[in-house]
């Protein structure tokens, strides 16, 4: 057959479902046409020379908080999906909050849509959400495409009036009821909002405002009892559920346990979890404070196990960033600086280095839970998510035998605030690739030109004829 490619990629260690391997691939028309092991002669408007690199699939990170409208000055989508290119990142998920209006009824899906056309260097999705007072707007968002409905079940933080607020009970139970109904899944924030609270509060009343302080605040028992509820309330409805950023073993087996009884749940764990520790939080300060919060050593080599056991199904960044000042202030003790790690870019280059450099996980294991398993739970599988003939051309070249250190110029985000400034990384993303299109090299940074497309399929739209 003599195709002629737009573009051949070639000699690259090619990270297939099933292993890496040296393979050569043709795309044409934004698509992977061919994989194959020479494709050296064929015609191409364009060859890439991968010689040395490995070629992923994409990451897809179902989990940003890019936090238009109104809170731009946060993170906003041109600067965080420019982060996400440059960290390998082709796909995201945008979380309804912090932005404000959130995400919580047609209205403000529509705005958002309307601020990230052509600011996108990547493709994307939204998520919608589920919060007290709104259960009637989710059969309207459902039918302008969104399957997945974020809740709360402690305090989201935030500033400002209508902004984002956690579920009580009776609301996510009702509205999980609803989800279920109408095809979605529900991704919970799950703490207790009963125990963070009083353990806040009683630490601020004896004075104890550390970093410390704040780990005590929020103690695995906070994860495992909203996890449990969320389980319980899943097996009653029906309804799916994906755990966001699990952050402890136990909340991780007993999400497993309730998949091998059936019941429909995913969980998502994020590289600060399995890169730092509660330690590094005290010493990195703000930029290092998430919730829920860094745990210890035991717990982090925990989850490693936990993912090489594959009891994990996905990995995101939960990219969280605010203005410096909200974290650095001087004034502000660790309890009131935002939390939020502000990691977007990194997330692949760290899963690489630490994962699969230094711990020896094969790459195609990685790859099953920064895009594969995320495209699953989204549902843009197997459009997206792997490297296969007739998937979306949407690939990552990364150099495992260059390393560098993160500094913060070479960050795209808005804030060069990031807890990962100085450290080493052992591998470095050099071309990052949606539909094909270069968004993303080394030589010339992110591509100016923001050609992400919106993955939402409103159902009243009409149908698309090939
Ligand atoms: N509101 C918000 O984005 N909170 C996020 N930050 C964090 O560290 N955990 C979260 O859920
Ligand atoms: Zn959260
Ligand atoms: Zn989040």
């Amino acid at each position: 057959m003599n195709q002629v490619y737009d573009r051949i990629i070639l000699n690259g260690q090619v990270v297939l479902p099933g292993g890496t391997y040296r393979l050569d691939i043709g795309i044409i028309g934004g698509k992977i046409a061919d994989i194959s092991e020479s494709l050296a002669d064929s015609p191409a408007d364009e060859m890439v020379d991968a010689e040395g690199k490995f070629v992923l699939p994409g990451m897809i990170d179902i989990h940003v908080h890019f936090n238009e409208p109104n809170f731009g000055h946060w993170e906003g989508f041109a600067t965080g999906s420019s982060a996400l290119a440059a960290g390998g990142c082709t796909t995201y998920a945008d979380m309804p909050l912090n932005g404000n209006p959130p995400t919580v009824t047609p209205e403000a899906l529509a705005l958002k849509g309307e601020l990230a056309n052509g600011n996108s260097a990547v493709d994307y999705t939204f998520w919608g959400g589920l919060v007290p007072g709104k259960l009637d707007q989710l059969e309207k968002l459902a039918e302008e495409g969104v399957r997945g409905f974020k809740a709360f079940m402690s305090n989201p933080g935030g500033e400002g009036e209508g902004r984002f607020r956690e579920v009580d009970d009776l609301t996510l139970y009702e509205g999980m009821k609803k989800i279920a109904a109408l095809g979605g899944f529900v991704a919970l924030h799950a703490e207790s909002d009963a125990i963070t609270s009083a353990l806040a509060e009683q630490a601020i009343l004896e004075g104890r405002t550390d970093a410390r302080a704040f780990v005590a605040s929020r103690p695995v028992i906070a994860e495992l009892e909203a996890v449990n509820k969320a389980i319980l309330f899943s097996e009653q409805t029906g309804c799916e559920v994906h755990f966001v950023h699990i952050s402890s073993v136990e909340a991780v087996e007993l999400i497993d346990r309730a998949k091998k009884r059936g019941i429909p749940v995913t969980v998502e764990t994020c590289p600060h979890y399995l890169l730092l520790t509660d330690e590094d939080m005290a010493d990195i300060g703000p930029a290092a404070k998430c919730a829920p919060p860094l745990r210890g050593r035991e717990q982090k080599e925990g989850l490693w196990r936990l993912l090489a056991e594959g009891k994990l199904d996905v990995i995101a960044s939960d990219h969280s960033p605010c203005p410096p000042e909200l974290k650095l202030d001087e004034s502000l003790s660790f309890l009131e600086a935002w939390g939020g790690i502000a990691g977007a870019q990194s997330s692949l280059e760290l899963m690489l280095d630490e994962g699969f450099i230094k711990r020896g996980i094969p790459l195609h294991k990685l790859v099953e839970l920064l895009s594969a398993g995320p495209a699953k739970r989204f549902g843009l599988y197997p459009q997206k998510g792997q490297i296969a003939v007739g998937a979306d051309a949407d690939l990552v070249l990364v150099d495992a035998s260059r390393s560098y250190t993160l500094t913060e110029d070479q960050l795209w985000q808005r804030h060069k605030v990031s807890p990962y400034l100085g450290r080493n990384f052992a591998c470095k993303v050099t071309t990052t690739l949606v539909r094909g299109i270069t968004v993303y090299n080394e030589e010339q940074g992110v591509n100016p030109v923001k050609q992400g497309q919106l993955l939402l399929q409103p159902v009243h739209a009409p149908q698309q004829t090939p």
